[in-house]
């Protein structure tokens, strides 16, 4: 077995992941996530980029390699533990918005932090900051029924980061926002990150949204591919570009 690089938050090492029908969803993935970065798993439809962050992220198991987080294995956690991990330590974005109906703005976004147990005051104070920030502190005493699907998407952001995790897991977090909105989100949650350390993994199939990440990780039919540029040729015989999956 493999240590993990002490420099590395998360790491994760020859990943195998097989749906229940049978269909694969993992085949075979390593990588490693220093702490701060903002790491963009990039892909098309289908590739892996959702199985990826759920093993990551301790929502579903491998059932082969391994995961550490801060050089403590994941892998082999419990349900509990595991639970525990991913409310304390971990953020996620879904690319569909999913909210309490029966709460309010403001109270859904202050949520994770009284989960974790942050006193109600303290945890609307955070939660009217970020809601300010992402444009929607307008609308903290609405239902999310009352709002639009890229107002409810952009609760969701600030409820992620509210309690700002030690790693965010943020699964096409700009899917349900109009163009226009789109830059301006992920610039903040990019910034946001930045200014107060939060690790990204970022699933994403769009090129300019993983621009705005440190690094990415390709993907193709569940594994990592390593696009290799090969030197020019003359322009008679074209110009080539493979990608090699490892
Ligand atoms: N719950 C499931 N049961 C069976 N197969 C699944 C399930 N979820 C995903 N898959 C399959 O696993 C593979 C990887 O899917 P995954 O959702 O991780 O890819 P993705 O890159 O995130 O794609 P998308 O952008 O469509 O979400 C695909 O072939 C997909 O059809």
């Amino acid at each position: 077995m493999e240590a993990p690089p002490d420099n590395d938050m998360l790491w994760a090492h020859s990943l195998h992941f097989t749906h229940r029908d049978g269909s694969p969803g993992l085949g075979g993935v390593s990588l490693g996530v220093r702490e701060g970065e903002i790491l963009a798993v990039s892909g098309p439809r289908g590739s892996g980029k959702t199985t990826l962050l759920g093993c990551l992220s301790g929502l579903v198991s491998a059932q082969r390699g391994e995961v550490w987080f801060n050089s403590v294995p994941v892998h082999s956690m419990g349900p509990m533990a595991r639970e525990r991990l991913r409310r304390d330590r971990f953020g996620w974005i879904d690319p569909v918005p999913a909210l309490v109906p029966e709460l309010n703005v403001w109270e859904n976004a202050a949520l994770p932090l009284m989960l974790r147990g942050t006193s109600r005051r303290r945890a609307k104070t955070a939660a009217l900051e970020w809601l300010e920030r992402l444009d929607i502190g307008d609308h903290a005493h609405k239902r999310p029924h009352e709002l639009r699907q890229s107002e409810r998407q952009r609760v969701c952001i600030a409820r992620a980061l509210a309690p700002a995790p030690a790693v965010l897991f943020a699964d096409e977090p700009t899917a349900p926002l109009h163009r226009a909105d789109r830059s301006h989100v992920l610039r903040t949650l990019t910034t946001a990150a930045r200014s107060h350390g939060i690790t990204v993994v970022l699933a994403t199939h769009d090129a300019e949204t993983a621009a705005l990440a440190d690094r990415t990780v390709p993907l193709l039919d569940g594994r990592h591919v390593h696009t290799v540029h090969l030197p020019p040729v003359p322009e008679t015989e074209g110009r080539a570009t493979c990608s090699l999956s490892v």
